[in-house]
């Protein structure tokens, strides 16, 4: 359950895009990718953003401050579907990696852990046989049981033993636990250093994770009244009803969230 209160706003998408329209040299967009911008597919490797995504993406960066993609997945997972957008910022692994001037850039206190967590994924797989599908990260692992949600108890206690043995983090998700290195490190605090000198911004979620991007829009509005963030959360039946709840606004869907920006971006 969510651990603050989260007050969502008493305004209209209609209101939110003319807040928008007049201060779009200080508004940010930000986005989730799976299940925001790209339906979810049973396999990881073959999610691929919704039609029409990476075009309204670049409309929308020619017209606003900044438009960014905060991801769990690994930047270089990200370039593979974005690398046309050279204005179109590219956060991956929850802020562990960013894309900056033509490479990934990783912060210092995650690196060690890359040899670790290879030995990790090798060790998964191993313990966890398929369906369940094990997705090596570089600096983090997935285990999904998406393929056959029945496993989702036994992986669990995979991960929970694996995470103290070696003293990592978990991260929960939808049908899929993660062992993350023991850095400080989440959506939330991209979210907090990109609206530093932001008057406005819009954050785009589906699951636990954005729950705290969500949080870091309401504190920025906490210190600072006249900044305005709208929470948009994607429906899905697995994490929605909490991210529902944490949101200003729900879509119906990846198409929806194209359809939603194309008919944003004619309004200013
Ligand atoms: O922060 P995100 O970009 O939303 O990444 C969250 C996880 O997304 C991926 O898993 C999810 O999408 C898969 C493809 O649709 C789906 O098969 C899986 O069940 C979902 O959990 C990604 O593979 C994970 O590494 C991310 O943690």
């Amino acid at each position: 359950m969510a651990e603050t209160e989260r007050p969502t706003h008493p305004v209209s998408a209609d209101d939110a895009w003319a807040r928008t329209a007049r201060d779009a040299s200080g508004t940010t967009f930000f986005f989730d990718f799976d299940g925001v911008l790209s339906p979810i597919t049973e396999d990881p490797e073959s999610s691929r953003p919704v039609a029409g995504i990476p075009e309204v993406l670049d409309r929308l960066a020619g017209r606003v401050a900044r438009v960014a993609i905060v991801s769990a997945r690994p930047v270089t997972f990200l370039r593979t579907h974005f690398a046309s957008l050279a204005h179109v910022d590219l956060f991956g692994l929850y802020g562990l990696e960013v894309w900056h001037e033509g490479q990934v850039v990783t912060k210092p206190a995650a690196l060690s852990y890359e040899k670790p967590m290879e030995r990790l994924a090798a060790a998964a797989r191993a313990a966890l046989q398929r369906p369940v599908e094990v997705e090596y990260k570089r600096l983090a692992v997935a285990l999904h049981y998406r393929k056959d949600p029945a496993r989702a108890a036994q992986v669990e206690k995979w991960a929970l033993e694996q995470a103290e043995e070696h003293g990592l983090l978990i991260q929960r998700g939808r049908m899929v636990v993660e062992l993350k290195p023991p850095v400080d490190q989440d959506k939330g605090m991209v979210i907090t250093e990109g609206v530093r000198d932001a008057g406005c911004a819009w954050y785009f979620g589906d699951d636990m994770s954005d729950i705290k991007a969500f949080d870091a829009l309401r504190a920025r509005e906490a210190v600072d009244p006249a900044f305005f963030g709208m929470a948009v959360a994607v429906a899905n039946n697995e994490t929605g009803a909490e991210v529902s709840s944490a949101a200003d606004l729900t879509l119906d869907s990846p198409t929806a969230v194209a359809k939603f920006l194309t008919a944003g971006l004619d309004r200013f």
